[in-house]
């Protein structure tokens, strides 16, 4: 998959491709099957799969801290997006004047003259441009006019819920790991560096891993039992926890794990965490000894939560 990163980027040869524009926000079941028609399409076209989207994500330049929390950031989305065979992914860079372009020079400009659509998938409720005053309807009247098909993309469900970044999010906040991985297609994972912490974990029999999540708003909270690994590691199984840690005295929302079968330096690594099972919502103790009782008892539950996974 080939990245082509902010508009000025788009080169002459990049002319000539079939579109999908869109968040991809967790790039969950529905997202693959939009992916999956789009991919079918540049076959048949024979012109590449090409995949537009924003960074940073449109609600966050407009809501800033009031945005729905993000399920993956670009560098998650990147590496999922390129699993599902898409040709080319171009990021946006979402700007204030990006955001004001005129629709009709969105089209014409971006979409016809540089990008070269020939076939387009969007949601019909899509709107772009100023005022977001462009629309399903006039992509459908611009596609007439240059020589391109505009489709929309279809609900996709699991049981009776509908699949989206919303209904993710939902299931996230309520703890319920296991259906947001079948809304998703794949396990929920928070990403991130190893980086120092105020060194009292290991002072308390526990030492845990400290994970900057850089997201302004984080879509889960509480203690879970999850795996860790990092390029070319082994798989780790461990207890979590999500949060400011009030015990402490925290400021900012941090991940940290402590990994069971594990003695070493993690310092600097980039490591993968996935959300296995929820066991505690986060809480304040009166002392660290409390604390170090409490996280025996979650490490045992989280123990027994891994044993029933893996069976
Ligand atoms: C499984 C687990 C559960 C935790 N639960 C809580 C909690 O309920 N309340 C809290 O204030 N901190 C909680 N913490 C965070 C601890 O306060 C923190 O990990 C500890 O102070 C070590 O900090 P350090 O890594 O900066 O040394 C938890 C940590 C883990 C690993
Ligand atoms: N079993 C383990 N689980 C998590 N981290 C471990 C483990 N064993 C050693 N470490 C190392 O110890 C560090 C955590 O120790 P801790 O005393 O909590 O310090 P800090 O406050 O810097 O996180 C981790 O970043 C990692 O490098």
């Amino acid at each position: 998959m080939e990245l082509i990163r902010g508009i000025h980027n788009i080169l002459p040869a990049h002319r000539g491709c079939v579109l999908t524009i869109g968040n991809f926000d967790g790039v969950h079941r529905g997202h693959a099957k939009v992916i999956a028609s789009l991919v079918e399409r540049a076959t048949h076209f024979g012109l590449p799969a090409t995949l537009m989207t924003f960074e940073p994500q449109p609600q966050e330049l407009f809501r800033g801290d009031d945005a729905p929390a993000r399920l993956s950031l670009l560098r998650d989305k990147i590496a999922l997006l390129g699993e599902l065979g898409i040709d080319r992914l171009l990021c946006v860079n979402f700007n204030r004047h990006f955001a004001s372009m005129d629709p009709e020079f969105f089209i014409e400009d971006l979409l016809v003259r540089r990008l070269g659509v020939k076939y387009l998938v969007v949601g019909d409720d899509f709107c772009f441009g100023k005022s977001r005053a462009g629309n399903f309807d006039m992509l459908k009247k611009a596609g007439e006019r240059f020589g391109f098909a505009v489709v929309n993309t279809h609900s996709f469900t699991v049981g009776d819920l509908r699949v989206s970044s919303t209904a993710v999010r939902e299931q996230l906040a309520k703890g319920n790991l296991e259906q947001a991985r079948r809304l998703l297609g794949h396990p929920f994972t928070l990403c991130g560096r190893v980086a120092h912490g105020q060194k009292i974990g290991r002072t308390i029999g526990f030492p845990t891993a400290n994970i900057a999540l850089k997201r302004k708003v984080v879509p889960v909270r509480g203690v879970f039992a999850v795996k860790l690994w990092w390029d070319g590691s082994d798989i780790y199984e461990g207890v979590a926890n999500v949060g400011f840690r009030p015990t402490v005295n925290g400021q900012v929302c941090q991940l940290e794990v402590h990994l069971f079968d594990f003695e070493g330096d993690l310092y600097g690594k980039r490591v993968e965490v996935e959300l296995v099972a929820k066991i505690r919502d986060e809480q304040p103790f009166e002392s660290l000894e409390a604390l170090k009782k409490q996280i025996w008892n979650d490490a045992d539950r989280a123990k027994a939560l891994l044993g029933d996974d893996a069976g």
